[in-house]
């Protein structure tokens, strides 16, 4: 099993009245991807800063490579932040920027030559020298502001939102290449987003937050296929969530019927909730279904078609490849493995 390389143990931060950490655990292994994911507020960035030393943690230890660091300035730790906001400096030039860390440490000019041109190679922009910031597109100024950020060599590269100011397609593209970076320099990346699929894409490991508190965590299929909640579930991609009754191992009770499904472990009759993705739930005639409806609006989503239907007092979220009529009556199948029982409010289920 791989090495931890950061370890939070306890950690509290208040804000005025605001808890925005409440004894916070987490384990983050050496070179790994990991992504603090949740909606805003939720306290990501005030993790990266506690990492990186910007905050202080009111209580608790923040510990790297097995020693507490929490009283370290930041420039002492083997940690370097890139922002959403590039902050690169605007009457410097590539080079300038990029050597920036460097000079500061001064470091042999011939040496900094060689690591500017070597971290400028990684991000794709040989050549870029001379050229000013402000001459620069967007995604090549995220570039630059990453090879400033790893040209100091640190062990964990802690990126706040990084792309959160480009465009959906240089977006994407720089998802791909962030992911090629972090294999090739092969040190640790801890990735903050409030956007899933940018979690789903990139990410070795996901933990999901919300209010301070680690909802799950786990690979981004754990993550996508087995949410232990319904804030889990409703966070990542799209979700029925329905309230149902756990008759015994394996028999449940939603939607008005009785459907086999894989969880056991909850208490005889304790009311759970179900989750069943959109693309999950097989549609099939009225005859045939255990459940039928009727479609009250189908919407063309360019891969599926995104499909609305009423059954049993529930409206349900379809995804499928094929449409159906508005006003039709369709029969709706769902496979055992593909119904996903959960605690209610919120409580996590150890399967
Ligand atoms: N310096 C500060 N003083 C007071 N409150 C703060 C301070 N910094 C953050 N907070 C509060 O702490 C909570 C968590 O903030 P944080 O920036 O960590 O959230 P986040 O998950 O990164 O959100 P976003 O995605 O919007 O950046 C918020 O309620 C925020 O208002």
């Amino acid at each position: 099993m791989a090495e931890n390389i950061i370890e939070l143990r306890g950690v509290n931060k208040v804000y005025d009245d605001n808890v925005v950490l409440d004894n916070f655990n987490l384990d983050i292994k050496k070179n790994e991807f990991l992504t603090l994911l949740g909606p805003s507020g939720c306290g990501k960035t005030t993790l990266l800063k506690i990492i990186a030393g910007f905050e202080y943690a009111d209580d608790g230890k923040v510990i790297f490579e097995g020693k507490e660091i929490n009283d370290m300035p930041p420039n002492e730790r083997h940690v370097n932040t890139v922002f959403q906001k590039y902050s690169l400096f605007p009457h410097m030039n590539v080079y300038e920027n990029v050597a920036f860390g460097l000079k500061i440490k001064k470091t042999p000019k011939d040496i900094i030559d060689q690591k500017v041109k070597e971290v400028l190679k990684l991000v794709a922009l040989e050549g870029f020298e001379k050229r000013d910031i402000d001459s620069l597109s967007g995604g090549q100024q995220q570039r630059i502001a990453i090879a400033r950020a790893v040209v100091n060599e640190p062990k964990v590269l802690l990126l706040d939102e990084p792309l959160g100011a480009l465009d959906l397609k240089l977006r994407q593209e720089m998802q791909v290449e962030l992911k090629r970076i972090q294999k090739k320099l092969g040190i640790t990346f801890v990735f903050v987003t409030h956007d899933q699929e940018e979690a789903l894409s990139m990410s070795d490991t996901i933990v999901v937050l919300n209010k301070g508190k680690i909802q799950q965590m786990g690979t981004p299929q754990d993550i996508y296929n087995e949410p232990k909640n319904a804030f889990v579930a409703d966070f990542i991609g799209e979700s029925n969530i329905i309230p149902g009754t756990m008759l015994e191992d394996f028999k449940v009770v939603f939607a008005d019927r009785e459907f086999e499904c894989v969880d056991k472990g909850f208490d005889k009759n304790e009311e759970i909730e179900v989750v069943i993705r959109p693309e999950d739930i097989k549609m099939v005639s009225p005859e045939e279904g255990m459940l039928k409806g009727i479609v009250k609006s189908t919407i063309f989503r360019g891969v599926h078609y995104e499909i609305e239907l009423e059954a049993n007092g529930i409206t349900w979220l379809l995804h499928n490849t094929q449409n159906a009529e508005v006003g039709t009556e369709l029969g709706m199948d769902i496979y055992p493995e593909d119904i996903h029982i959960m605690k209610k409010a919120g409580e996590c289920h150890e399967n």
